[in-house]
């Protein structure tokens, strides 16, 4: 089969991967991947701080993680492993779907927050594109289901809105606990919570569904490149394989393995911005491995609505004195700042 033809990066229009058999086309090699593997601490593979949710000092627990990796790993979650299972064999449905089906749902240019399919936003970033494609989920896939398939498209909904109703319980089950480390009231809490109150503003809570194909050669292609979160924690569950990078300072690039059972939970922007530095927006990467395994994740993005205005915490009774790093800004804004500074947000609203 003939390589399909290569649209302009512009154009955001993910490759048909699975016409590729042999060789990566020009606008997937990344010049620098092999510089970059050679960087990685492979004898540093870390384990994340392991976390159980229902043990009595999980905020405590949570607080720490956050404040020295700004990602850690969940145990008792909550969420039952059969509805994970479910949404990974919905994921694996879609991505296996032939291209041209696909690209019926493909995400309008520009919009930041449109359920469909398309490639990162942080594509346009890069002169390279990556070996993902992804599909985001704000709020009900239904229409987008129907066109992928038209006389079934139930199945997806059902296992994708349940996933996200679970998700949303989990994520501000993580995030009252970790307001509560921060000495954050039970008033200002509800305030950040109050996630599905329309009249705040659009909801940015997202679920990203992302597949990694197999590659024929994998040390010169970026799976999904170096970034933070634009969110308030993000959800990462990974079907069974290796590939998530994280950057720890004073290490450098560190590669981390899923432990089957658990959700990946990482520090975004916000809450970054929300407790005024303390936690670490964990920048993350994700390269593709040798296996030549069709890799997918999904990522959920826990986020207030748009108009909610999010100000640095300052422990207004310690007895240093401190000071906000960053300005207040809503969510919409921050959202907007981030995609026009190509994906490097904080820098921006820096006081
Ligand atoms: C720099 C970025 C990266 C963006 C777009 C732009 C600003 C906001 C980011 C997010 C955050 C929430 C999920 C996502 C899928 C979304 O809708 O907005 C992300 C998207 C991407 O990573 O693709
Ligand atoms: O695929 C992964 O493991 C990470 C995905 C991710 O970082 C994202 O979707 O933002
Ligand atoms: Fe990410």
């Amino acid at each position: 089969m003939a390589d399909q033809e290569i649209p302009p990066p512009s154009q955001l229009v993910p490759l048909n991967f699975a016409s590729v058999q042999t060789h990566v086309p020009e606008s997937h090699l990344w010049p620098n991947v092999k510089e970059l593997s050679a960087a990685v601490k492979l004898d540093k593979r870390v384990s994340l701080p392991l976390i159980d949710l229902v043990n009595d000092d999980a905020s405590e627990l949570l607080g720490r993680a956050c404040e020295e990796w700004g990602m850690f790993q969940l145990i008792n979650h909550g969420v039952s492993q059969t509805l994970i299972e479910e949404a990974e064999e919905e994921t694996r449905r879609l991505f296996t779907l032939p291209a041209a089906q696909k690209m019926k749902t493909l995400r309008s240019p520009g919009s930041l927050t449109a359920t469909g399919y398309g490639m990162a936003g942080i594509s346009k970033y890069h002169p390279k594109l990556m070996w993902h494609e992804g599909f985001t989920i704000i709020g009900s896939p239904i229409n987008e289901a129907k066109k992928l398939w038209p006389n079934d498209y139930k199945r997806f909904c059902d296992v994708m809105e349940e996933y996200q109703r679970q998700m949303k319980g989990l994520g501000e089950r993580i995030i009252r606990l970790i307001l509560k480390f921060l000495g954050i009231s039970e008033e200002e809490m509800m305030k950040l919570l109050t996630s599905t109150d329309e009249s705040i503003g659009k909801p940015y809570m997202a679920l990203r569904l992302n597949s990694y194909p197999p590659c024929p050669d994998p040390g010169q292609v970026m799976g999904l490149a170096a970034h933070t979160d634009t969110s308030l924690c993000t959800i990462l569950h990974q079907v069974r394989s290796n590939g998530l990078q994280i950057f720890k300072d004073g290490t450098g690039w560190v590669p981390l393995s899923p432990m089957s059972g658990t959700l990946v939970v990482n520090v975004g922007d916000l809450l970054h911005i929300l407790s005024n530095g303390r936690f670490t927006s964990i920048l993350h990467r994700v390269m593709i491995q040798e296996n030549k395994e069709h890799r997918f994740s999904l990522a959920y993005f826990y986020d207030p609505p748009g108009d909610i205005y999010i100000s640095p915490y300052c422990k207004p009774l310690s007895d240093t004195p401190q000071f906000p790093l960053y300005r207040s800004v809503n969510v919409k804004e921050y959202f907007a700042i981030k995609a026009k500074k190509m994906g490097s947000g904080l820098p921006a609203i820096k006081i």
